[in-house]
């Protein structure tokens, strides 16, 4: 029988046959966070239980942590609390815990890959929904609630249903200064916000294969967008390079057995999909958000549509847009570059690329933020941060940041933020503020216009 990347890493992980649908899964890792952990931990104190492996786990804080001033201790009390007792949690039940002077430290998203700790062909699970980010590796990666990382830290394994199968297929060339997140907004727009529901979605095509990881998780990271859960990419040489000598990655003839392991791990060429999309990627064009929700997308040559539903109604009226302005008229106060979607080193590169020479237009204020400790220092070895600098941004220490108004960063009512994040929800960036999202050239380009801009405008 021809099988799907999904089935097979699936049925390899196959404990019990709960019910018809429903299997009893092995877990191989889980990363722990600072918001949706302390739960799971406190069933484990109830009921006197040890976690089943404490290896198979890594700990971390990253939604909560400042990203300024992190010589000192976390100002904000709550957050303070919240930190200490994820890292005294981690301690007290024997699992790795990354502390924030950890140069290791970072978004989960970003710092599981970049430690060899995702590897293809794994099941891997967070209580975080942008999880399908490290299925870029051909790991089976999803988010998971609350009292399901009490299950796995307590057994290892998690009951679930198995989704049907979705391929998006992806070829063509990109134009200059279109990315994978370009890609993967018109996806979600495509798709709608419930479109992949129940699905687990396989990106496949020309494109998909000649994407570098950092794009291929870009591409995965917003599968949830469209309401899946898991976004896989089949993994090749490029994913294989990319693991080659990572820390927890297997080495020796550990790698080599893993390796050939690895390479079958890709969907048959007979296999059959529930559902098939087939994207061109020669005639994309940079892509922003125009509403409150990250199926609400356009081109960057386009204007805020016409509202066709009370839904699209409502985002226009907390956007604060009227139907038919150019999209490139849109003034905007802040720029975010960061975040699991576009925090890694190429999307400081691209972002870079067009900042360096140039400076933000006045009044406009602009964050970088690596997505980990180890982002932020290979970005100054290149010389990254003066670029950034001399532009005008504040160069800042790895975390969620405003990506999620949960820590000291966030937007006052009203504003309206250029933003690299995946999700442009009422509140997502601070009461009342507007995100726009787009790729990291976009929002560079933004940064020095004041307003939405196609960066292709302005990098020729
Ligand atoms: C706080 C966390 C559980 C949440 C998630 O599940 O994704 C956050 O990371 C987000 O991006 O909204
Ligand atoms: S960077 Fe944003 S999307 Fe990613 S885990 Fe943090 S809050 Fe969630």
């Amino acid at each position: 029988m021809s099988l799907t990347l999904y089935d097979k890493i699936w049925s390899a992980h196959v404990v019990a046959n709960e019910e018809p649908g429903v299997d009893l899964l092995y877990i191989d890792r889980q990363l722990l966070h600072e918001v949706s952990s302390p739960q799971a931990f406190e069933i484990l104190r109830e009921k006197g239980i040890q976690p089943r492996r404490p290896e198979a786990q890594l700990g971390l804080a990253d939604h909560a942590v400042p990203t300024r001033h992190r010589d000192r201790p976390i100002a904000d009390p709550l957050a303070r609390a919240q930190v200490d007792r994820h890292a005294a949690n981690c301690f007290a039940f024997g699992i790795r815990y990354l502390e924030l002077e950890d140069v290791r430290q970072g978004i989960v998203h970003v710092v599981g890959p970049e430690q060899g700790f995702t590897l293809p062909g794994m099941t891997l699970v967070c209580g975080d929904s942008h999880t399908a980010t490290q299925g870029a590796f051909g790991a089976l990666a999803f988010g998971i609630g609350a009292s399901e990382v009490g299950c796995v830290l307590a057994t290892q394994t998690l009951r679930q249903r198995k989704a049907k199968r979705m391929r998006v297929t992806i070829d063509g060339k990109l134009g200059p200064h279109v990315s994978a997140k370009d890609l993967i907004l018109a996806i979600v727009g495509r798709l709608g916000a419930a479109g992949a529901t129940g699905h687990a979605i396989e990106y496949a095509g020309s494109t998909v294969r000649g994407l570098s990881m950092e794009a291929r998780m870009t591409l995965c990271n917003m599968s949830i967008e469209a309401g899946s859960r898991t976004g896989l990419i089949a993994p090749d040489d490029i994913c294989f390079e990319y693991l080659s000598g990572r820390p927890m990655a297997p080495a020796g003839s550990l790698w080599d057995a893993a390796l050939a392991d690895w390479r079958a791990l890709a969907s048959d060429d007979e296999a059959t999909f529930d559902s098939e999309i087939a994207i061109d990627a020669t005639a994309l064009e940079p892509q922003v958000s125009w509403g409150t929700s990250p199926d609400q997308v356009t081109g960057i040559g386009g204007a805020v549509p016409e509202p066709t539903n009370a839904r699209a109604r409502a985002a226009l009226d907390y956007m604060g847009l009227v139907a038919g302005t150019p999209l490139d008229r849109v003034a905007i106060d802040h720029v975010f570059i960061g975040s699991c979607t576009n925090g890694r080193i190429e999307d400081l590169r691209a972002a870079a690329a067009i900042l360096a020479g140039r400076t933000i237009a006045d009044g406009v204020q602009a964050i970088v933020v690596p997505g980990s400790g180890l982002v932020k220092r290979q970005a100054e070895r290149e010389g990254l941060d003066t670029i950034f600098r001399a532009a005008g941004f504040e160069w800042r220490d790895a975390g969620c940041s405003l990506c999620v108004a949960m820590n000291d960063d966030r937007l006052q009512p009203g504003e309206r933020c250029a933003s690299t994040s995946n999700r442009n929800f009422e509140g997502r960036q601070g009461i009342g503020a507007r995100t726009h999202l787009m790729s990291p050239a976009m929002a560079a380009a933004a940064a020095v216009t004041g307003r939405l801009s196609d960066v292709r405008r302005l990098a020729c």
